[in-house]
């Protein structure tokens, strides 16, 4: 894998008329881990979507490794190059067993065994939705990490820690430190914050330099 730079140029987003992302610029060089921290509905998870392409950009641009995605060869790899921690919701069920949502990251091998040093040995076997909300948690962590070993560059993680216990903040917030790839991470969780380089902060759809 090769850590690749992020840029975002004045993206904005909206849904349907409320604005939700504002001119957002973003420059992040290859391998740096950004926080991107805000309070509840400032938009943090709306651009994470829009580097995706989950979420129409309105306006503005979105370049990953100096690419702007706009046929859907671009778009396939665009999502080859970036992993992607959702943010769990702990409602609903996802018909997967574990050990598929880890293989659905493109390295079994790596995932499984990061899934092992974060204590879901054994529960390959189990349906994603039988698992508690940390433990779903864990299990994308784990899949990032198998993302990352089959080749993205980047890493988007919306609030990878909300549902883990204070050893698992600690925990997971080492695995995102130890993966060799550029991070945008948005949290409210200071474990994650410590191992960032750089703090960037959303307030009501505006993106600007934490102090
Ligand atoms: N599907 C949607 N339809 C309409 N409005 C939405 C939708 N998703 C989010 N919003 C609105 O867009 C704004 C930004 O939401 P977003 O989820 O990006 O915030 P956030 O910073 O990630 O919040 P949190 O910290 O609570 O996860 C909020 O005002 C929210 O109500």
């Amino acid at each position: 894998m090769t850590a690749l730079p992020v840029r975002l140029s004045g993206v904005s987003c909206r849904y349907g008329r409320h604005p939700a992302v504002l001119s957002a610029d973003l420059d992040v060089p290859a391998g740096q881990r950004v926080a991107l921290v805000g309070t509840n509905g400032s938009g943090k998870s709306t651009l994470l979507r829009a580097v995706l392409g989950f979420q129409p950009v309105a306006s503005g641009t979105v370049e990953v490794g100096g690419v702007v995605a706009r046929t859907s060869a671009q778009w396939r790899a665009r999502r080859a190059a970036v992993g992607w921690i959702p943010q769990v919701r702990s409602s609903g069920r996802f018909p997967l067993l574990l050990d598929e949502l880890l293989a659905s990251g493109g390295d079994l091998a790596a995932a499984r065994s990061a899934a092992d040093r974060l204590g879901l040995g054994g529960l390959g076997g189990r349906g994603v939705h039988t698992l508690s909300g940390g433990q779903v948690q864990r299990a994308w962590l784990a899949r990032a990490v198998g993302c990352v070993a089959a080749g993205a560059g980047v890493l988007l993680a919306d609030e990878p820690t909300a549902a883990l216990d204070f050893a698992g903040q600690d925990e997971a917030a080492a695995v995102l430190a130890g993966l060799p790839v550029t991070v945008v991470v948005a949290t409210h969780d200071r474990a994650v914050v410590r191992v960032c380089d750089r703090v960037v902060e959303m307030a009501a759809g505006q993106l600007r330099e934490a102090t």
